[in-house]
């Protein structure tokens, strides 16, 4: 297994499978990518992952965009299972298409979901996502479940769905699913629209802490994990000047425009694979070496965005940041 110059262990491969998305968040940070045509083809993508599980990655996650948007998502998916019976292979997506592609992405072996959720009122959900969709995401939500799918839910907190959270709560108990609490992070539309939505994560834990027996913290950036009395787990995700979570960051992306990006938060140090999986006429066992060794070299550009300098939040730039958070 590779670990980079921090000690941090790569075992996460996150594939952004296309840019493109059927809805409009109000906070979306488009996996920090800019937004260019889309280059992986199928076999590229599983090609990718057979490098990297040749590095000891066995975790994948499929992104976007909207990842359900690709006519191809389950031959993505059966293409990284094919690798070998223990890579997990999972998504996160906006659910709009559970409906129609639930069964066929388990057929597939898609392992498990993650599925934004960030109100259950139709209203507010239009608000925060550009669609009125929230019933045809809570129909397809039952098919995963009766499916047997492990699901999780994504919830974005912002001031406009603080209120939704009690409700989200209930509905994830009913149907056993998990939740991510995610704060906003000052990227893409997110940045344009930070102040008029920010809503720090603190004031909620609060509540979760009464309706919880035990809280845990998951070694994936350090994230704590609220076990609630009805049984669900909660995971808080907080990334802003949070050294702590940066420390447990275990992941590198591949981006919509085949490049290799050591940090969700920035452009300036991206690996572009595009001329070893499209450039002339290399057999498949030279363009995995090739592979190999990008993935190498972006494990060896790795680095914390946030760290901590005595008792201060620094950036990986060394510009003071701020207090260090506490969760
Ligand atoms: N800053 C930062 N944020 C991340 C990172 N990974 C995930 N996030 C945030 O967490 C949100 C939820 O991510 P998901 O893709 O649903 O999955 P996850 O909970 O991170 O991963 P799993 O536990 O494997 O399902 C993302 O939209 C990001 O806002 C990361 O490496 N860095
Ligand atoms: S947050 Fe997800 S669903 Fe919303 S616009 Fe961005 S990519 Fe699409
Ligand atoms: S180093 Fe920090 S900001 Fe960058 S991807 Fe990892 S957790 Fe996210």
């Amino acid at each position: 297994m590779l670990v980079d110059r921090f000690g941090r262990p790569l075992t996460n491969l996150r594939i952004s499978v296309t840019s493109k998305c059927n809805y409009a968040c109000i906070f979306c940070h488009r996996e920090g990518e800019e937004s260019t045509a889309d280059k992986l083809s199928t076999r590229d993508i599983e090609l990718v992952a057979r490098a990297a599980y040749s590095l000891g990655i066995k975790t994948f996650k499929l992104t976007g965009g909207e990842p359900l948007i690709r006519p191809d998502i389950e031959e993505i998916v059966s293409g990284i299972k094919s690798i070998s019976r223990d890579v997990e292979v999972s998504a996160t997506t906006n659910g709009y298409f559970l409906l129609e592609r639930a069964k066929s992405l388990q057929e597939a072996g898609l392992d498990r979901l993650n599925v934004s959720l960030h109100a259950i009122s139709p209203v507010n959900y239009n608000t925060m996502t550009g669609v009125r969709g929230s019933e045809r995401v809570i129909k397809g939500l039952h098919l995963a479940r009766d499916l047997g799918i492990p699901v999780k839910l994504n919830f974005v907190l912002t001031k406009y769905n603080v209120v939704e959270l009690p409700q989200l709560l209930d509905f994830a108990s009913k149907m056993s699913f998990d939740i991510n609490i995610i704060e906003l992070i000052p990227e893409g539309k997110g940045r344009e629209n930070f102040h008029a939505l920010y809503y720090p994560v603190e004031k909620v834990l609060p509540m979760l802490a009464e309706k919880s027996s035990k809280i845990e913290r998951r070694s994936l950036h350090n994230r704590p994990v609220f076990i609630l009395d009805t049984g669900i787990r909660v995971e808080v995700i907080a990334n802003y000047c949070n050294p702590m979570f940066c420390l447990g960051c275990t992941r590198i992306r591949l981006t919509h425009d085949a490049k290799l990006k050591p940090c969700l938060n920035r452009n300036d140090n991206l690996v572009d694979i595009g001329s070893i999986l499209h450039g002339g006429d290399t057999s498949q066992e030279e363009k995995l070496r090739n592979l190999v060794d990008a993935i190498k070299l972006v494990n060896s550009l790795r680095e914390p965005f946030f760290k901590l300098n005595g008792n201060k939040c620094i950036s990986y730039k060394g510009s003071l940041v701020g207090e260090p958070r506490k969760i």
